[in-house]
């Protein structure tokens, strides 16, 4: 008897166990946010918001208001969608809210690294002395020596000066991954002026190799940060892993020259912390991933909205001419390719309002915190609700302000002065009539805001800069609309198009 009566008992306990892993217990405290579990257990919401986060989650903002918990595959995440309140997310002490729980899961499933504790630190020092400041004069250079080297390497041989035709987002993505992969992680060793040619050839090709697979292990990228892969996917994932893990491995940096400091910096910070060499080769991939999936479809977008948007490509063709025109340097034929500097791109207030554009519709990550400790969030309005420790919060900037109409009237049209005031000064932004901290958040904020943000507009703004100075640009069918956003890849970055455009480019001179 007393046998069954253990049995039932812990046949009773797993059955409530599950239901409370299911969520079915969970119910809405007076002070917490609305809930909404959704209807199926654990999964709640996990295929609505999977199929379109954006979509889903104005969906519930419609019905909740402007903060709301859903249950989103066994995590119940809080979402805060007034941006006058995000404040008191972003400036969260770690004690509180802490980003790196859910980035320790997400970078081992996607890059086989296993995060230590110090690499958000190693990361920020890095990027703080080679991404900024002096040293970004340098990347500036070694980035635009690359993007020459690319673009250009059969200039003299006479077929750039016919029309020539790619995919828009083909063609800006390779060019800008490539020369951004080479000015980070180093060229082929060449000494002698044949040996150099032939280390640039090598450049070149080996370039153009990796850029295939990374496109291949980007289209799967969405599935396997969600886990969903298909089994034949999955080991096609796991082949690409490993495949970048050796290309880009400490031992074949070595023979690298020109190494960036931030990747040679890196890698030595966690050599020196006793991390083995084979997981060092990972945080490479999560370095090339994180560095490069991003530059190149935000410089696809801005090229296409600026061919789209006649007045706009010729106010910063003006711009660009009259900062090489300032700088003594003119695109002649014969003449040597021009220098770019980091102070040239300084003077550009035009094209920073055009990238800023082009990033506020076209960039829309979700940044996510767990709750370490119980707390209350208190909103703009003076409404205070209870988060729970276990949950995470979540913001989704790209609905909540970057394509607020209140925010940004006609949020959904390009127009490239829109950060300007007449006088050029940069322009404040308003919600309620209040003066928005946050009105566009492409690179996240607090914290776990991109390092690479400053060498990315540079990047961004050199390959446009090379593009209208070297050469006319064309749609192919000048009446094709810009396509439409690839709703999969929802809160990763930078967004990509559902598919190409095609266009038409000749040296100018
Ligand atoms: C248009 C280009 C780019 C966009 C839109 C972008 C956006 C972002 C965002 C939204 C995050 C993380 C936010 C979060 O988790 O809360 C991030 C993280 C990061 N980005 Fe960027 N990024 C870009 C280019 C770059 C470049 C060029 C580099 C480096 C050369 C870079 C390096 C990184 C790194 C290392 C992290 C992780 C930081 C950490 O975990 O501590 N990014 N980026």
């Amino acid at each position: 008897m007393a046998f069954w009566t253990a049995v039932l008992c812990a046949l009773l306990a797993s059955i409530l166990g599950g239901l409370y892993l299911l969520g079915a217990f969970r119910r809405r405290r007076p002070t917490e946010p609305p809930l909404d579990k959704g209807h199926i257990p654990w999964l709640g919401y996990a295929l609505d918001f999977r199929k379109n986060s954006a979509e889903f989650l104005k969906k519930m903002q419609r019905r909740h208001g402007d903060i709301f918990t859903v249950l989103i595959g066994g995590y119940y995440f809080t979402f805060l969608m007034d941006p006058l309140s995000f404040e008191a997310i972003v400036k969260a002490p770690r004690a509180k809210l802490d980003f790196e729980a859910f980035a320790v899961e997400l970078v081992t499933r996607v890059f086989g690294y296993h995060p230590c504790k110090n690499d958000h630190k190693i990361i920020q020092v890095s990027s703080t002395k080679h991404l900024m400041g002096d040293g970004l004069v340098v990347m500036t250079q070694a980035m635009l020596e690359n993007l020459q080297t690319l673009m250009f390497h059969n200039r003299d041989s006479g077929e750039e000066r016919s029309w020539q035709q790619d995919g828009l987002f083909h063609y800006s993505y390779n060019i800008v991954f490539r020369a951004g992969y080479l000015a980070l992680f180093g060229n082929e060793p060449g000494t002698g002026t044949q040996s150099e040619e032939k280390a640039k050839e090598r450049d070149l090709i080996q370039s153009e190799e990796l850029f295939d697979e990374f496109r291949k292990y980007d289209r799967l990228f969405p599935r396997l940060a969600y886990a969903v892969l298909p089994p034949r996917d999955k080991m096609e994932a796991e082949r690409l892993k490993r495949l970048f893990w050796k290309v880009l491995s400490v031992k074949n940096s070595r023979e690298k020259d020109n190494i960036s400091g931030w990747i040679s910096n890196q890698e030595q910070f966690l050599a020196e912390l006793g991390v083995p060499e084979y997981m060092r080769d990972r945080f490479m991939f999560l370095l090339l991933w994180a560095a490069q999936g991003n530059t190149g479809p935000s410089s696809f977008w801005l090229l296409l909205y600026l061919m789209k948007h006649p007045e706009a490509m010729q106010a910063v063709r003006e711009e660009v001419d009259n900062v090489l025109g300032e700088a003594g340097q003119e695109v002649k034929p014969g003449s040597p390719v021009i220098n770019i500097t980091r102070d040239m791109l300084m003077k550009t207030p035009v094209l920073d309002s055009a990238v800023e554009e082009t990033l506020r519709l076209t960039a829309a990550p979700i940044l996510i915190r767990a709750v370490v400790e119980d707390l209350n969030l208190k909103m703009a309005n003076g409404r205070e609700y209870a988060l729970r420790k276990g949950d995470r919060v979540a913001l989704f900037p790209y609905v909540a302000v970057q394509t607020d109409p209140e925010v940004h009237p006609e949020p959904h049209t390009f127009k490239y002065n829109r950060f300007l005031n007449q006088d050029g000064t940069k322009k404040d932004f308003y919600k309620n009539g209040k003066k928005l901290k946050y009105f566009n958040m492409p690179w996240g904020a607090g914290t776990s805001i991109c390092p690479g943000r400053f060498f990315a507009v540079s990047e961004i703004k050199l390959f446009v800069f090379l593009m209208l100075s070297y050469y006319d640009l064309e749609l192919v069918n000048e009446k094709e609309e810009i396509p439409p956003i690839d709703v999969s890849r929802w809160g990763f970055g930078s967004m990509q198009p559902t598919h190409d455009v095609q266009f038409k480019y000749r040296l100018r001179i």
